[in-house]
Formats: structure tokens, sequence, C-alpha cells
């Protein structure tokens, strides 16, 4: 792993010892403080940018392109309104490439290897994760060119892990605004509020290429905003479960990825 990842920075290939504890303790002090930690440069710059240039004839060609009108639920909920300014419906589009169109890359080496899954359950409180067994959602790399973005969000999972391949010129910041809701109150005034621009604690941060990205996504609202320039925001994102052998349904792979194999 020391040809792809800073191992002399971030040990994560010596689970237990004491720098990789130190290192955990960190980011869990991260997550309790802001709901996000992140690991500048963990996958070394040059080989980020290499996993682009591999798969550019791939986004170029057979990529999804994932584009829909949504709300920051992605559906209807029974207890509001359909007029209800929490409802807002904004644009999102991007392209994206599945685990087995990205056979043989750094990004499915580092997702399969245990220490990996070993470090992020740690961080997370978790005994223990696991890859899924899906041959498409096991690790997506999205890619954003201009004026696409991933817009406002809650997402399913509890936490969400991405690493940045290559950043934009401008634009294509992710924005958040960690604890917007919670299990006992789906605080849909603040959902509104913050769709209009007017929540004082959104935060956004400029992700560098080879910075993995943790945070906690089910109740953090976010967003990608619209990349500005030529170049493009490539980002992936690892999925690991709590339960071994996960596997999304033949719908759900259709809904997703727009094929189920
Ligand atoms: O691209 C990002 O930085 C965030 C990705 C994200 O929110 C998601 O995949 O749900
Ligand atoms: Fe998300």
């Amino acid at each position: 792993m020391q040809d792809i990842l800073d191992l002399d920075r971030f040990p994560l290939h010596r689970p237990h010892s004491p720098q990789w504890q130190a290192l955990v303790d960190r980011c869990r002090a991260d997550l309790a403080a802001q709901g996000m930690f992140n690991l500048e440069g963990l996958m070394h710059p040059h080989v980020a940018a290499a996993e682009v240039s591999r798969m550019a004839p791939r986004f170029a060609s057979d990529a999804f392109l994932h584009e829909r009108m949504h709300n920051i639920y992605f559906k209807t909920l029974d207890d509001l309104p359909p007029d209800h300014p929490a409802l807002t419906r904004f644009h999102t589009s991007n392209r994206t490439l599945c685990a087995d169109q990205i056979a043989g890359s750094a990004l499915l080496r580092l997702y399969e290897w245990p220490e990996f899954a070993t470090f992020l359950a740690a961080t997370m409180g978790k005994p223990q994760l696991h890859v899924m067994d899906d041959p498409l959602a096991r690790v997506n790399v999205m890619s954003y060119g201009p004026g696409q973005a991933l817009n406002w969000h809650f997402d399913r999972s509890e936490f969400t892990t991405t690493l940045l391949l290559q950043a934009p010129d401008a634009g294509g910041e992710f924005e958040y605004r960690t604890d917007l809701r919670s299990e006992d109150n789906p605080n849909h005034d603040g959902v509104a509020r913050l769709l209009r621009g007017e929540d004082p604690e959104s935060r956004t941060i400029r992700l560098t290429p080879g910075t993995l990205n943790v945070f906690k996504g089910k109740n953090t609202a976010h967003r990608v905003t619209p990349v500005r320039g030529d170049k493009e925001r490539v980002i992936a994102v690892f999925s690991y479960y709590e339960h071994p052998g996960v596997r999304f349904s033949e719908s759900e792979r259709l809904g997703f990825y727009g094929r189920a194999s």
C-alpha cells in the first residue's frame, strides 16, 4: 500500500499501534466536534492523478449520466404539504463509473485492503466494517464537469466515505450543515432556512486531491456546488456495511446506475 498511500503520515498498516490509535482518536474527536474528518493527501496526489487519466476514456464513453430533479429527501413526505419550502427541488447532474468499470484500479485495491476497513470502523466506533458483494455499488467514481453538481441531500447511510481524485479550478465545493436534523427532530423549518441560503452554520470546504473525507451524512445536509471551468471534479465513494455480503436489488441498481449488471 506504500505505493499508493502516505503511510508515514497515516499508519493504517499498523492497526492498534500507538501512532494508529492517536490518528483514530484525532478522527473521532473531529467527527464528534464537526461531524467530519479529513486525511489530507492519504492517497499520493500523483497516484490520484494517474487514476483519473486511466478512467478518462471510460468517463467519455460509457459512464452513467446521473441527472435528476429532487428534493433534499429524494421523496415526498407524508407529513409535509407538497409546497413546503423544505421540499424545494434542485437539479443534480454527474457522470458515474461503477466498480466493474474500474477493475485493477488503486481505488479498488484500497477498498479491499482489510486495514482500510479496520481503520474506518475504529473511527466510526463500529466493531467491524465489510465490503459489499455488489459488483456495481462497492466503489463509485463521480465526475462533475462545468455546471454539474450534486444538490442538497441527506444520505441513507450514517457515514459517507469519499476520496477526492481531482479538484476543479473553481466551484465543486463541498457545503454541509452538520446535525441539521436528528432521529427525534426532522427540523423542517431549519431545512427550509438552509435551502434559502440563510443558515449561518453552513460550512464550505475545498477538498484537495488524495484527501479522504468521512462525514455523518444521514443528518448532515450536504451538496456539491456547480463546477466552473473545464477541469472536472472527480471523487470516489466507498461503500462499507456493518454486515458482510450486502447487495443492492436489481431495481436499486437500475435506479442508481441505469443498469442491473
Ligand atoms: O462528492 C462529495 O464530496 C460528496 C458525495 C456525496 O455526498 C454522496 O455520495 O452521497
Ligand atoms: Fe451524500
